[in-house]
């Protein structure tokens, strides 16, 4: 076995009859964050369903722990170990934060372990969850993912329209899930946030891999994402500003 949490190999996935990812090859290490970059549309949310479940898999193999899953149904995949946040998912507004957590739980979850990472949970564990702040909901969207005691969570940009001091303590908060041993897959559309907390990064680009490597190698480095996002400067350009010197 490979020691890795979850491996693909190969994996083509549709939207319907439309193939939008091709040929993606990926590895999450256990306790560690792995950082999925790309421009809107690149195919990252898609990526995330067809490791879910939630989209269809035509090709190539999913492991999690080493064990097949990519023909199983949404909810044996949750049952294996696999958490999955969706892009704006929400909490229940008229529950309780704790009555957010215990529905959420399958078999012996333990809502102290979600306080203990979220002491900003536990000080309003009976109060309405509508009532929360946008960055105590997302909190709470974690934790709801974290009381099934996943192997993993997937995590589709848990940051949409919250300010950036906010993701900021998101983002030490999900550092402070793989310090319990949970790897951590993460869409975030604040790439550098993302990259000062994730090990390894993939760019995404036209539902292909454009890189893959260790987060410091692109951290900071706006031109290199910029190109992997969108693409070259036009040879031509190129080409121009040589003549220059020439
Ligand atoms: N349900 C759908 N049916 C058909 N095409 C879809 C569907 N959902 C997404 N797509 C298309 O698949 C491509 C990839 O979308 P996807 O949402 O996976 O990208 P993304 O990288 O997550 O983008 P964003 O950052 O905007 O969420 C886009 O061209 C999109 O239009």
């Amino acid at each position: 076995m490979s020691g890795e949490v979850l491996s693909l190999k190969d994996v083509n996935i549709n939207r319907g009859d439309t193939p939008i990812v091709h040929d993606v090859s990926l590895t999450v290490a256990p306790g560690t964050v792995t950082v999925v970059l790309g421009a809107n549309g690149a195919g990252k949310t898609t990526l995330m369903d067809g490791i879910a479940g939630l989209a269809p898999v035509t090709s190539g193999t999913i492991q999690l722990d080493g064990a097949p899953i990519e023909k199983l149904p949404v909810y044996k995949r949750a049952q294996a170990g696999l958490g999955y946040v969706e892009q704006a998912r929400t909490v229940f507004r008229t529950l309780t934060v704790e009555q957010n957590l215990l529905v959420s739980r399958s078999g012996k979850g333990d809502a102290e372990k979600v306080y203990e990472l979220f002491p900003e949970l536990q000080k309003r564990r009976t109060l309405q969850a509508g009532h929360l702040s946008g960055g105590e909901q997302q909190m709470l969207v974690l934790g709801r993912a974290l009381i099934s005691d996943p192997k993993i969570i997937l995590i589709d940009e848990m940051s949409l329209g919250l300010a950036p001091v906010v993701v900021r303590r998101l983002m030490h908060a999900v550092k402070d899930l793989v310090g319990l041993g949970i790897a951590v897959l993460l869409i975030e559309q604040f790439a550098n946030l993302a990259l000062e907390i994730g090990a390894n990064a993939y760019v995404l680009r036209k539902g292909r891999v454009v890189f893959d490597g260790p987060c410091d190698e692109i951290r900071g480095d706006s031109e290199r994402l910029h190109e992997f996002y969108f693409g070259a400067m036009p040879t031509d350009a190129v080409v121009e500003a040589g003549g220059e010197n020439q």
